[in-house]
């Protein structure tokens, strides 16, 4: 038996259908959402992400605006970047592309945003109230994660859900939503100093990972009919490889394919913070 996939680029193809519906109703009321990228140098991979993420504005009428600055950007030049975007009336949320460059200070960077233009959810002020159960814009990998599962009806209250990294924009946030109460999930959070990660995979429901090494999880790693979700990007000898292994699908319940998982549920997830934030913006 092989395990189902939990279809990212379907969903998030169903999620932007709805989106459009909702963004055409902005419209009518003249409310245009605008999504505005701030991408810092010329990284290849990054350029990609932002043309995907214009191109999906497009198809769901969110207009879009593009910052590039250069690779040896200073720090005034990426300030007034972010200010100039808190300042437009045309922009109703924005990213700033990450990785950004070594010698600019990424959390400094996003404490700039405009917390209601955070299309990110990674303002300190969106993690603080994520953290305190606030209402907050919601990191878009998460947030695509838990949407992901939902629609495939993998059960998550009461589930046993391993996430592996801790990372801020994945990881962190991750375990703060699935142990809301909205959500009851059980969560481990396991990271490079865990002693012995396959003793917490194994008794998993579901599996998260996200650290960025090529195959760490493995069948042994994980229990029968298990629901897994690859978050890694990384690079092998020019082609795209995830977390898992692919002798999981033998053995697991649910599986993302990756590509067509994770990913196109980020993307679609930042769309939706965006007619979000617009909807708010404009009091409806
Ligand atoms: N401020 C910020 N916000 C982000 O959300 C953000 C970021 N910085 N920096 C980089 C990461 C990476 N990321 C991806 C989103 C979609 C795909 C995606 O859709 N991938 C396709 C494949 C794309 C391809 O053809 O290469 C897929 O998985 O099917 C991948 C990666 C968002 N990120």
């Amino acid at each position: 038996m092989t395990a189902q996939p939990l279809d990212g680029k379907a969903t998030a193809a169903a999620i932007k259908t709805e989106l459009t519906t909702r963004v055409a109703a902005l419209r009518e009321h003249g409310v245009i959402p605008g999504l505005a990228t701030v991408l810092v140098g010329s990284d290849p991979a990054s350029q990609n992400y932002v043309r995907m993420k214009h191109r999906d504005c497009e198809q769901v009428g969110i207009q879009s605006i593009r910052v590039e600055l250069p690779a040896d950007a200073t720090a005034e030049q990426l300030r007034d970047a972010i200010e100039g975007l808190n300042a437009d009336p045309a922009c109703t949320g924005y990213i700033v592309q990450l990785p950004i460059p070594r010698h600019l200070d990424e959390n400094w960077a996003l404490s700039l945003i405009d917390p209601d233009k955070d299309a990110d959810g990674l303002h300190p002020i969106n993690l603080g109230r994520l953290v305190l159960n606030e209402p907050a814009t919601l990191p878009c990998t998460p947030r695509g994660i838990v949407e992901l599962l939902r629609r495939h009806d993998v059960p998550i209250k009461g589930a046993e859900v391993v996430v592996v990294g801790r990372g801020i924009t994945v990881g962190r946030p991750l375990g703060l939503i699935l142990t809301r109460r909205s959500e009851n999930a059980t969560v481990t959070l396991c990271h490079t100093g865990t002693r012995d990660l396959a003793s917490h995979t194994r008794t998993a429901d579901i599996v998260v990972a996200a650290a960025g090494v090529p195959h760490m999880i493995t069948a042994d790693m994980i229990r029968e009919g298990a629901a897994l979700v690859d978050v890694g990007v990384s690079r092998v000898d020019g082609v795209t490889t995830g977390d898992l292994a692919p002798d999981v699908w033998e053995k697991a319940g649910w599986v993302t394919p990756n590509p067509g998982g994770v990913g196109p549920m980020t993307r679609a997830m930042l769309l939706s913070n965006v007619v979000d934030r617009a909807e708010a913006l404009h009091g409806r």
